[in-house]
C-alpha cells in the first residue's frame, strides 16, 4: 500500500502508527464465505448494528471474500459522506449490475464529471422556485388519498398503509418525473411502475447475489427482466419526447417548468450542461427509484410512532388544526409553518431511518479515524448508532420530536443524524420529501382521528430491509366520519 496522503477523510491521532483493517475486531469468519452466513439480508442492516454493539464503531467484517470497513462513528460517517465525489465513490459492484442489466445512468450511480453535470441538470428541478411550482400537483394527489381514505373510515375497513403511502408517493413522483397524471390511487396500476416493481427486487437480488450467474446462462426469470428493461427504456424514452412536443409548443414552460422531467430538459438544453436526452430519461428513472419507497415509509413510520404517543400525537394534531386545517386551501407557506410535524419527521427518521446504512468505496489510499484504507476498499456507513445512544441524544430510546425544536435544548447532537447523508452527494430530493411527509400528515390529523395502528402480530413494529427499511404489515384504522 502507498502512503496515505495527507487529506483523510477523519483527523488521525497522528502521535498513534494506524491500524489496518484486518486487525479490527469483528466476527469470526470463515473461509471464501466469510461472514455472509451470520447475515440476513432481509435484516443486514440490525446485524450489522449488533456487531458495532459488540466490536464497537469501527470494526471489520468479510461479505464473501471482501474485506469491508464498518464505521459508526457519526463524526467518522460525515467525514467520509463529505469527502465525495473524489475520495469516495457509491460501490462499483452497485454500477456493474446496472450496467449489466442495460439501465440508463442516473444520478445515484453517475460518479465524476458524469455525476457533476446530472446533479446540476437535477438540482434544477428541486430548487425551491421549481418545487413551488409542483405543490399545486401534490396537492391534488393527497386529496385523492383522503378520499379514499374517508371512504374506508365511512365504511370502517382497515387501511393497507405501506400500500396506499407507496400509491400517494407514486402518484407525485412519477407524475412530476413523467410529466403526465399518474393516478395509482383511484385507478389502479401504471405501466411503468409495474416493470419498475418487477425491476427492483431483481437488482437488489443482483447487487448483493454471491455469484453472478446471469453472465453465463439467463434463466427465464433473467429474460424477462431484459425484456421489462427494454419496455421501461422504450416507455421513458417516449415520456421525454412526448415532453420536449409540449415544450416546443408552448415555449412558456421552459421559463416555469410545471414537472420535474420538463425542468429537467430545460437544463439539460442550457449550453454546456454535458447531459442528454438519454441522462434526462435515466434520471426520470433514478427519480421513481429513490423517491417513492423512501418517503412512502417515512410516513409509515411516523405515523405508527405517532400512534404509540399521544400526547406527541395530541400536539401535532393541534398545530395542524390550527395552522392547516382544509387540504383543498393548503399552500406551501402553511406546509413550512408546520414545525412540531416537521420535527416529528426529524424524529422518525432518528429512530427508523428508511437508508439505515450508505455503503462507499474509497477512491484512493485514505485514512478514516486512526485506520489506514486503502483505495478500492468498501466502507460500510452505519447510520443509526450514535443516533441511538443517549450520549448523543438523551433518553435516545424515547420518541420525543421536541429535542429538533429550540425548546429541546442543545443536548441532543443533531449532526449526529442524517437520514438524507451528507455532503456534496446529499438528497437532492430532501425538501420536496419534507413537503410530502407534512402534506400527508397534515391531510390525516386534519381530516381524521385515528383509531389504531395495527402490526400483523399486535407487537412492535418489525424492520425489514429490502430496497429500503420498512415496518412490516401495518394496517391504519381511522375513526368513522362524524
Ligand atoms: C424521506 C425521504 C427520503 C430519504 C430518507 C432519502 C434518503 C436519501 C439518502 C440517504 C441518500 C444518499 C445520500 C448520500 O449518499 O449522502 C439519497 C440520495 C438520493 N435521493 Fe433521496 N431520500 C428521500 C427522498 C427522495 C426523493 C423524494 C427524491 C427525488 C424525487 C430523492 C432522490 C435522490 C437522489 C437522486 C439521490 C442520489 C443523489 C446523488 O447521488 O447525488 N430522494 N436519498
Amino acid at each position: 500500500m502507498s502512503m496515505p496522503p495527507l487529506d483523510h477523510a477523519a483527523t488521525p491521532d497522528i502521535a498513534r502508527p494506524l491500524r489496518q483493517i484486518r486487525r479490527l475486531p469483528g466476527p469470526f469468519a470463515l473461509p471464501i464465505v466469510g461472514n455472509s452466513l451470520q447475515i440476513k439480508l432481509t435484516r443486514i442492516h440490525r446485524d450489522v448494528e449488533q456487531w458495532v454493539q459488540r466490536y464497537g464503531p469501527f470494526m471489520r467484517a468479510w461479505f464473501g471474500r471482501t474485506l469491508v470497513l464498518v464505521v459508526a462513528d457519526s463524526e467518522a460517517v460525515g467525514a467520509v459522506l463529505r469527502d465525495r465525489p473524489d475520495g469516495f465513490r457509491r460501490p462499483l459492484s452497485s454500477s456493474v449490475v446496472s450496467d449489466e442489466m442495460g439501465g440508463v445512468p442516473g444520478l445515484f450511480l453517475a460518479e465524476g464529471t458524469e455525476w457533476r453535470n446530472q446533479r446540476r441538470m437535477v438540482m434544477a428541478g428541486m430548487a425551491p422556485g421549481a418545487i413551488k411550482a409542483y405543490f399545486p400537483a401534490l396537492v391534488t394527489v393527497a386529496q385523492r388519498l383522503q378520499r379514499r381514505w374517508h371512504l374506508a373510515a365511512t365504511q370502517g375497513q382497515a387501511i393497507d398503509l405501506d400500500g396506499d403511502l407507496k400509491r400517494y408517493t407514486v402518484d407525485i413522483i412519477a407524475g412530476l418525473a413523467f410529466g403526465t397524471q399518474v393516478n395509482t390511487l383511484e385507478s389502479g396500476e401504471d405501466v411503468i411502475q409495474r416493470h419498475m416493481d418487477d425491476i427492483l427486487p431483481a437488482v437488489a437480488r443482483r447487487s448483493l447475489s454471491m455469484f453472478p450467474y446471469w453472465r453465463y446462462v439467463k434463466l427465464p426469470v433473467d429474460r424477462r427482466l431484459d425484456r421489462d428493461v427494454a419496455a421501461l427504456s422504450a416507455a421513458v424514452a417516449d415520456l421525454v419526447q412526448q415532453a420536449r412536443t409540449r415544450m416546443a409548443h408552448d415555449p412558456a414552460r421552459r421559463e416555469r417548468p410545471p414537472n420535474l422531467l420538463e425542468a429537467m430538459i430545460a437544463a439539460a438544453d442550457l449550453e454546456g450542461s454535458g447531459v442528454t436526452d438519454r441522462n434526462v430519461a435515466g434520471n426520470v428513472l433514478t427519480m421513481l427509484l429513490a423517491g417513492e419507497d423512501t418517503t412512502a415509509n417515512t410516513v409509515s413510520w411516523m405515523i405508527y410512532l405517532l400512534q404509540r404517543h399521544p400526547h406527541t400525537l395530541a400536539r401535532a394534531r393541534e398545530e395542524v388544526r390550527r395552522l392547516a386545517p382544509d387540504v383543498a386551501r393548503f399552500t406551501i407557506e402553511q406546509m413550512e409553518c408546520l414545525d412540531y410535524v416537521g420535527a416529528c419527521a426529524s424524529e422518525a427518521m432518528r429512530l427508523k431511518p428508511v437508508a439505515p446504512f450508505l455503503p462507499v468505496e474509497a477512491l484512493r489510499d485514505t485514512v478514516i479515524g486512526d485506520i489506514a484504507v486503502p483505495a478500492g476498499t468498501l466502507v460500510w456507513c452505519v447510520m443509526r448508532n450514535d443516533t441511538v445512544a443517549d450520549a448523543h441524544f438523551p433518553d435516545a430510546q424515547v420518541f420525543q420530536p421536541e429535542r429538533w425544536l429550540a425548546e429541546g435544548g442543545e443536548a441532543n447532537n443533531k449532526r449526529a443524524s442524517m437520514p438524507f447523508g451528507a455532503g456534496l452527494r446529499t438528497c437532492p430530493g430532501r425538501y420536496l420529501a419534507l413537503l410530502e411527509i407534512k402534506i400527508a400528515m397534515a391531510m390525516l390529523l386534519g381530516s381524521f382521528d385515528i383509531a389504531g395502528v395495527d402490526t400483523p402480530d399486535g407487537g412492535e413494529a418489525q424492520e425489514l430491509m429490502g430496497f429500503v427499511m420498512s415496518p412490516i404489515g401495518l394496517t391504519l384504522r381511522l375513526a368513522r366520519p362524524q
